[in-house]
């Protein structure tokens, strides 16, 4: 398959081969670091490059209820293990069975550490364990296992001095660094045993700046989350629109990097580091925040973000009307940019639109933590349609939730919806469909989002279908057609578990549905 994918399907295998074939150099500049360019047209989803890990290991953050979970990965193969259930018997940290090995080197560090507490809870032992810290030990002992990939490692962009004096650099400091020179570190230079040259705490925050900086996330087939750097994968730069997507082989742990849409020679390989969901100021603010770099990419430039208007206000107009017309920032990148009407003279500045935002963030984050029901969610969106866009992302993430209520919640099933709420959903999913397509054309980071929508509409025009017998055959192979859009748009997602699960389901519905199209031509052949 790797051949035929190849964009030099004409030469021969080997290490000749993998030279010249290579599709992409190397530059650097100024802004940008290191970073990859097309030295030739590049077909869609043609692999670019596979490699492996300079290191994989566990998530570098953990969610609140990861932190105080009676479960942690297990030290050997990440698998969930019971607290206190399996120890290693050389290292005491959790394993899921007393046979399942870990790397020695790191068994031998690590068994130097005390015990936990007998006195701590869930939430203490899971701080013993810290699986951030056991990401930089790996690193650190590249110096030992692997010198070619050490270096390659320190190669990395860390930003150490942006990082002096930040939130990141103190919880780096207290979480990690003290950690693991406290327990582990200074116990090994005190044994004499000669085994790293290097393990001073500068050094320490160089690896977690240069972790910061470059891991990607990736998944093992049990759908567990890990961190991973590789050195030509991480080498991708940032854009709000990616044109490239990976896919992680958790058995071989390589990844492989392939074009998201055609390249053409001269394109810069990008991947997107923050959520494309989010409007340009979290954005840029998340980017600013843990990779210290301004976007200045095309959708970042672009007040609109590509006329998907994520993160437009509507505007209020003047004391007596509402002018119809949408408040954009003049220019996006700028934190104090004031923002605009597009359709009449009122202006806001960005203290009042900061603000406006971190409360409706504040506001629909609780509201789907609570599990809403729909009637709940058309509330909000009722109450929320006077101050945002109706592509806002946080609408966005309202009708996305509300799409999956309305005719899969209890008392809610398809059949019992009205046609003036069918015709609704099929709206609302259109609109989603739309922001999708506009944000993330290739469908690279929103292919599930892009799934479910097309998998609701294809069971909404269903419902329609039978309600509507003469429309039924139309309104069918329409349903099939979404059906197959979304099969083609999760290829990009079968690595992970929850793309493999939705792809099964998928592929059974075509199956039944292709067999009810023809059973629905027999009888037609048959009547006429
Ligand atoms: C994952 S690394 C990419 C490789 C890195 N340039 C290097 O030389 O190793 C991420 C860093 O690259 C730089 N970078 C990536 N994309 C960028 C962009 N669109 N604009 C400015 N800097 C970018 C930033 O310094 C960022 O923290």
């Amino acid at each position: 398959m790797r051949s035929m994918d190849c964009a030099h399907p004409e030469a021969n295998t080997g290490p000749e081969h993998k030279r010249c074939c290579k599709p992409i150099r190397e530059e650097k500049d100024d802004v940008l670091g290191r970073f990859w360019v097309a030295t030739q047209d590049i077909k869609a989803n043609q692999i670019i490059f596979v490699e492996e890990p300079l290191v994989v290991g566990p998530k570098w953050y953990m969610s609140e209820a990861e932190k105080s979970s009676t479960t942690v990965p297990c030290v050997g193969c990440y698998t969930p293990c019971r607290l206190g259930k399996h120890l290693c018997r050389n290292c005491r940290w959790p394993v899921c069975s007393a046979s399942c090995e870990h790397e020695a080197l790191e068994c031998s560090v690590l068994s130097l550490g005390p015990g936990p507490s007998a006195r701590a809870d869930t939430r203490g032992l899971n701080d013993f364990y810290r699986g951030d810290a056991l990401l930089v030990l790996k690193c650190l002992l590249l110096q030992r296992k692997d010198p070619k990939k050490w270096t390659d490692l320190l190669e990395m962009q860390s930003h150490e001095e942006e990082r002096k004096g930040t939130e990141l650099h103190q919880e780096a400091e207290d979480g990690i660094v003290s950690y693991l020179s406290q327990r582990f570190l200074q116990r090994l230079e005190q044994s004499k045993k000669d085994v790293l040259e290097h393990c001073e705490p500068e050094l320490l925050h160089r690896l977690c700046g240069i972790i910061e900086t470059n891991y990607m996330v990736v998944e093992l087939p049990t759908g567990i989350e890990l961190s991973g750097l590789f050195r030509q994968a991480c080498m991708m730069e940032h854009a709000c629109q990616p044109n490239c997507y990976f896919q992680f082989d958790g058995t071989t742990m390589q990844i492989e990097v392939r074009a998201g849409g055609d390249l053409k020679k001269g394109d810069h390989l990008r991947i997107t580091y923050t959520n494309i969901l989010w409007g340009t100021h979290l954005r840029q603010h998340h980017l600013r925040l843990t990779k210290h770099f301004k976007c200045g990419c095309e959708r970042c430039l672009d007040p609109t973000e590509f006329g998907s208007y994520v993160s437009a206000l509507t505007c209020l107009g003047d004391v007596n009307k509402s002018c119809g017309g949408k408040q954009l920032p003049l220019d996006p990148v700028d934190e104090q940019s004031q923002w605009k009407c597009d359709a009449c003279p009122m202006a806001m500045d960005t203290a009042y639109v900061t603000e406006l935002q971190t409360h409706m963030t504040e506001q629909v984050d609780k509201m789907l933590a609570g599990r809403p029901s729909a009637s709940e969610i058309e509330l909000t969106l009722a109450r929320l349609t006077q101050m945002l866009h109706p592509n806002h992302f946080h609408m966005f993430n309202l009708k996305h939730t509300l799409i999956q209520l309305y005719g899969n919640e209890n008392g809610l099933e398809l059949s019992s919806l009205s046609d003036g709420i069918l015709e609704r959903k099929l709206r609302l999913c259109d609109d989603l469909y739309n922001v999708c397509r506009r944000l993330d054309p290739y469908s690279i980071k929103l292919a599930i989002y892009l799934t479910v929508i097309l998998v609701e509409i294809a069971h909404t025009l269903e419902e329609q279908a039978r309600r509507n017998p003469a429309e039924a055959s139309k309104l069918l192979e329409d349903a099939l057609l979404r059906l197959k859009e979304a099969q083609q748009v999760l290829q990009k997602e079968l690595d992970s578990v929850a793309g493999k699960k939705l792809n099964d389901k998928l592929q059974t519905e075509i199956f039944e549905w292709e067999k009810l199209m023809l059973t629905i031509k027999y009888q037609q052949q048959k009547i006429d």
